[in-house]
């Protein structure tokens, strides 16, 4: 992101000006950041269509209104294991709240777990303010870098609420058809994880654009990683049917159409709409929507459920879309009454009746009103109400809508849907507007090791792999012909292989699996194959060399030592190190948190990243004050080397196309990824 000052300069800002009432110098941290811009939080076609839709009681128009003109709270979820989960909450609590309560400052707020959701908190304080008060930055500081780690999410309170709905398990298989940014992805898989740690499901992560794929890849499951997930990328309203290993064809326990949508229930964070927002929005995408939602309902199983969601409030992108659905469906779908689901959660019932307006608040009561023909095309049979009679049966209330101002969050949609039966559903004639994807990556083939392979001889000697682990389930992203030179080796469970071996010929797989060995040409170690921190959540209760049971003593050295190389002189384990051989050499004090090491002739190194270690030393109870200081200040020493950076991209870009620059940063600093994680995916020049 750029640095604001240079920033200001860049757009011609005097410095010191002060924000004026009803306006907002918008988080640099916001999506679709636009700098300290100010935003006039207003738009009279805004209040009018919300004052005529009735989705919420007229008298709370004001609430309404003075919530969606305030900043949004910030809001986290704890995720991972559930020992951790406790652990980081207890400490959360323990080290920070009681801190806040002290200080006695009204400004500042202890953030509240959610009633509907008690691993999820939420603050009134915007995350500027959180960022720069002290006690407040001290708590930041920690659980910047719990999110690092994917212990904790920053994520929408309402975005939370879809997988809470979908509640899927350990064997079910999960389609998330608009998966990117993946928060909602995260917590789906966090829920097939949550009791068993090799899940036999999985979820199908999907979005039609190929960056925001490479986001959801390299920046949400970097931090989640798992065997049980697979990244593609198609239009939703096309999404293939999935080849299953016995030849018939998948179909999914539970889908997620997190649809695409005008996002008017996003204005807290996203200034663009004030500016922006007309009634067109909501007609513009209604068709998509419809499309998106059928393909998503024909990929269910009957007795599948589906969660059709939107950030909007508009009944337009809503009800309008599911009212269409059940009608297509001819009784094949039913709605699920969610009123008894999440009580705590404070909801609006969907809605039976709403208003058609178009781009200029002209109301349409009925197809009659339509004179001019090209309107025909945009006022279309769908975007009406149900008549009496189809209401009775399609119970629309059983939808919730959450409004800004119920609990102070963003607006949101939810429908569940169930698939009660296959006969009259005919998904097939699902059809919307084609996306027009621009592809920027070739799709690498997945090379499945076989038996012969003396890669994995390498591996099993070398770590005493037990036959019972699937070797089998590794791959390398290369042809056959050059396999034997891929750098990396991943691991899929079988629902992840059978997908990707049945399918990656017609469906467009850009990730799979996750990361277990990377090959190493070092001459200190015995195998080719160094095994990766995440590789060891699997592949360590088949090991029978390799690793060893150390004190908690040395654990602790280790993990504080500031100098990476700690001499094996110095430790109580050395004799039991030194009988492994040289190279990746996993020690633990207790069997669920094994830590890669790489051992030399004098020295061992935790082989994993300084916010890993942060997060053992708090499971083991040390007061990471300190080291959390050091950490915050060469982050923030980093962040402004990568804003600099990006800046002078920026306007080296702006000098070249002799355009002035607009801010696209954020999406630029998201796109980098580091090159350990990419599944050897190669650049394709169009
Ligand atoms: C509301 S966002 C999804 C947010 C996501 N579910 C999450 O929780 O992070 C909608 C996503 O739909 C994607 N999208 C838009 N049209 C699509 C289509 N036809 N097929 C698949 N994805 C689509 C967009 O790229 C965008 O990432």
């Amino acid at each position: 992101m750029v640095h604001s000052s240079r920033r200001r300069n860049f757009n011609n800002k005097k410095k010191g000006h002060e924000p004026r009432e009803n306006k907002w110098r918008d988080d640099r941290d916001a999506p679709g950041n636009q700098g300290y811009r100010e935003v006039l939080k207003e738009n009279e076609k805004y209040w009018e269509y919300y004052k005529q839709q009735n989705v919420f009681p007229l008298e709370q128009f004001d609430e309404f209104k003075a919530a969606l003109q305030r900043d949004l709270p910030v809001s986290f979820r704890f995720q991972g294991c559930h020992k951790d989960r406790e652990q980081l909450i207890h400490e959360m609590e323990n080290r920070f709240f009681g801190k806040i309560v002290e200080a006695e400052d009204t400004a500042v707020c202890v953030p509240k777990s959610l009633p509907w959701y008690k691993e999820a908190y939420q603050t009134p304080m915007s995350r500027t303010a959180v960022r720069s008060h002290p006690i407040l930055a001290q708590l930041h500081n920690f659980l910047v870098t719990e999110a690092e780690l994917g212990n904790l999410s920053r994520q929408e309170a309402v975005s939370m609420i879809p997988p809470l709905l979908l509640a899927p398990t350990s064997e079910h298989y999960v389609l998330d058809l608009c998966a990117a940014p993946g928060s909602k992805t995260t917590q789906l898989l966090e829920m097939i994880h949550e009791n068993d740690e090799n899940p036999k499901g999985m979820v199908i992560a999907n979005d039609v654009d190929m960056k925001r794929c490479y986001m959801l890849i390299h920046h949400t499951l970097k931090r989640f990683r798992t065997a049980a997930c697979a990244v593609t990328c198609e239009d939703a309203a096309r999404f293939p049917q999935i080849a299953d290993s016995d030849g018939g064809l998948i179909q999914f326990d539970r889908v997620l159409a997190d649809v695409i949508c005008s996002g008017d229930g996003t204005l807290r964070k996203n200034p663009e709409i004030w500016k922006k927002w007309t009634p067109q929005d909501g007609l513009g995408l209604h068709r998509m929507q419809i499309a998106i939602a059928r393909k998503g309902a024909q990929q269910l199983k009957v007795g599948g459920r589906m969660v059709y969601s939107t950030c909007s409030m508009n009944p337009i992108e809503d009800e309008a879309v599911v009212a269409q659905l059940l009608r297509d469906s001819k009784g094949s779908l039913k709605l699920v009454d969610t009123s008894k689901m999440l009580p705590e959660l404070k909801r609006e019932n969907g809605v039976n009746q709403w208003k058609v307006f178009d781009r200029d608040m002209k109301l349409y009561n009925s197809l009659e009103d339509i004179s001019e023909e090209k309107m025909k095309k945009v006022i279309v049979p769908s975007l009406f109400p149900p008549t009496e009679e189809e209401a009775k049966e399609m119970n629309l209330h059983y939808s919730m809508r959450i409004t800004p101002h119920a609990q102070d969050t963003g607006g949101f949609f939810v429908a569940l849907i169930e698939k009660v039966d296959e006969s009259n559903f005919d998904g097939s004639a699902a059809n919307g507007p084609a996306w027009k994807k621009k592809k920027m990556f070739k799709d690498e083939p997945f090379t499945f090791l076989k038996l012969d392979d003396e890669r994995w001889h390498d591996i099993r000697n070398h770590y005493g792999v037990d036959e019972s682990f699937k070797y089998q389930n590794l791959f390398s992203r290369r042809l056959e012909s050059n396999d034997a030179n891929s750098r990396q080796l991943f691991y899929a469970n079988d629902a992840i292989k059978n997908f990707v071996k049945e399918n990656m010929a017609k469906v467009s797989i850009q990730n799979a699996g996750m990361k277990m060995f990377s090959r190493t040409e070092g001459k200190v170690e015995n195998t080719r194959f160094r095994l990766s921190q995440e590789g060891i959540r699997y592949l360590f209760k088949f090991m029978n060399k390799q690793k060893v049971k150390i004190g908690a003593e040395d654990m602790l050295h280790m993990l504080k030592s500031e100098e990476n190389l700690v001499p094996l002189e110095k430790l109580t384990c050395k004799g039991d190190v030194r009988k492994q051989q040289n190279g990746t050499v996993v020690v633990y004090c207790d069997e669920d948190e094994p830590v890669c090491t790489w051992v030399g002739y004098h020295t061992i190194a935790p082989y994993i990243s300084k916010e890993e270690r942060l997060h053992l030393l708090r499971m083991m109870g040390v007061d990471c004050a300190e080291i959390e200081l050091l950490m915050k200040s060469k982050r923030k020493e980093k962040a402004a080397q990568d804003r600099e950076a990006a800046w002078a991209r920026k306007e080296e870009e702006a000098k070249a196309s002799g355009e002035p620059s607009t801010s696209s940063d954020a999406a630029c600093a998201a796109l980098e990824a580091p090159e350990e994680n990419i599944q050897e995916m190669s650049e394709v020049k169009e």
